[in-house]
């Protein structure tokens, strides 16, 4: 896979970096995540083809282990607030010192500067940030923030894990390490570029939830069954929206032009009283092999089954019979591969990555006996 060979030292966080390491996981990296001890569950409910390795950083010897696993990995991944790391010893100059290769990826919410660069937040505060959670939400209803999918994933972890591949292929060439900054308010903004850039289109012009893409359009909308389901319209373009029309066994001539913003009112309830009268499974018969842009709105057990997916494999069930996304994009020679067997028990790997990290059995066992380090190998024997 891409990233075979990969050493990478995951500091266990909350969401954002341990996304950030199951993509690198998946992709082929060796990716071993520290964890705290004396905790009994992970978060980390990304873990896939990961290793885990638990030390209680309350340690100086420990930050001395974790020192030795850093300076002979590849990439290390912090998802702490700035600040932390230094203050253990183990920042960017005392690491980059010892292994000048190192790729040192900082993933945190507003960067490692700036008035905010100490402060908590979450998916949340980010977007609000970065001026996206302003065009968020329908007409008349406040700003809603979709899951915490675009600070803590697209703008987080999924940057991040690029930033990481950029600095290993820059490193290819100057033999360097480098400093990754991820700011999740950077990123998703980074991931926002187009709603600045299409600002010129008229694209953002009305209020939020009264534009095109921002569920101001009745063609470009979510729309009820008769079963309580959903079907998703995008029927953009004049050639795309006929189609939709014709699907939905209305005539064009007794509508009100598709671009009439002051008929949207009108066209989307029509749409509604339309589209109630007939099943999730009856509309989806109607369109698909259209070119209508109109498709159910599937479940997170449903896409397993849906044709098209399942043609292409873009799901799969694990070993404990959990649905999972397969990691994209599909590469056509090296392609990932997801690990599909249980994640790690915290401590699982702690024995076996010392070892191979040049500890001696002696020096583990007395890590161990003095709760430096925890070791749950046993626990994955049962
Ligand atoms: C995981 C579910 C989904 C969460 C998604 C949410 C929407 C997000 O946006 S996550 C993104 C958060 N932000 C960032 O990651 C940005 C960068 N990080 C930070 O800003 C901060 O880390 C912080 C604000 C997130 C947390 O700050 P905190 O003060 O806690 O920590 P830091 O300042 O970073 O310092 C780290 C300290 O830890 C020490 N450390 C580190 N490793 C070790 C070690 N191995 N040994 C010892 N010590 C260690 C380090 O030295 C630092 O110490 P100091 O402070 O002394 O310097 C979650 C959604 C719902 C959650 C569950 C729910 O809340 C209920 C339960 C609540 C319970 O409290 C926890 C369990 C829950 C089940 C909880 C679990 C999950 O959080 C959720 C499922």
């Amino acid at each position: 896979m891409a990233l075979t060979g990969l050493r990478v030292i995951e500091l266990a966080g909350l969401a954002p970096a341990p996304f950030c390491g199951m993509i690198l996981a998946d992709f082929g990296a060796r990716v071993i995540r520290v964890d705290r001890t004396k905790v009994s569950m992970t978060v980390d409910t990304q873990a896939r083809g990961k290793q885990s390795v638990a030390l209680n950083l309350k340690s100086p010897k420990a930050v001395a282990v974790l020192k030795r696993l850093c300076v002979q990995s590849d990439v290390v991944l912090e998802p702490y607030r700035k600040g932390v790391m230094e203050k253990m010893g183990l920042g960017p100059e005392d690491l980059l010192k010892e292994n000048p290769r190192l790729i040192y990826a900082r993933l945190t919410g507003y960067g490692q500067s700036g008035s905010y660069a100490k402060a908590a937040g979450h998916d949340i505060n980010y977007l609000a940030l970065s001026g996206l959670l302003s065009m968020l939400g329908r007409s008349s209803e406040k700003p809603y923030a979709p899951l915490n999918l675009v600070a803590d994933f697209a703008g987080g972890g999924l940057m991040c894990a690029f930033g990481i591949v950029l600095a290993l292929l820059e490193r290819s060439r100057s033999g360097q390490g480098q400093i990754i900054d991820a700011s999740m308010v950077e990123g998703a903004a980074y991931v926002g570029s187009f709603m600045w850039k299409s600002r010129t289109l008229g694209l953002w012009n009305r209020p939020r939830g009264e534009n095109m893409l921002d569920s101001g359009a009745p063609f470009y909308d979510t729309y009820r069954t008769s079963d309580g389901k959903y079907m998703a319209v995008g029927a953009i373009e004049p050639q795309f929206y006929q189609q939709l029309i014709l699907g939905l066994g209305l005539d064009d001539a007794d509508l009100p032009s598709q671009m009439s913003v002051s008929d949207w009112p009108q066209l989307r309830q029509t749409f509604t009283q339309v589209f109630a009268t007939k099943t999730q499974a009856e509309w989806g018969r109607i369109f698909d092999g259209t070119d209508a842009c109109v498709t159910p709105v599937l479940s997170l057990d449903e896409v397993l089954s849906h044709p098209h997916n399942q043609a292409r494999g873009s799901f799969f069930k694990d070993s404990q019979g959990e649905i999972s996304p397969r990691p994209a994009p599909v590469l056509s020679r090296s392609p990932a591969e997801a690990c599909r067997t249980r994640d790690p028990f915290i401590g699982e790997h702690t024995r076996t990555v010392l070892k191979e990290y040049g500890f001696e059995q002696a020096q583990i066992e007395q890590l161990l006996s003095d709760g430096i380090i925890e070791c749950n190998e046993a626990k994955a024997r049962l």
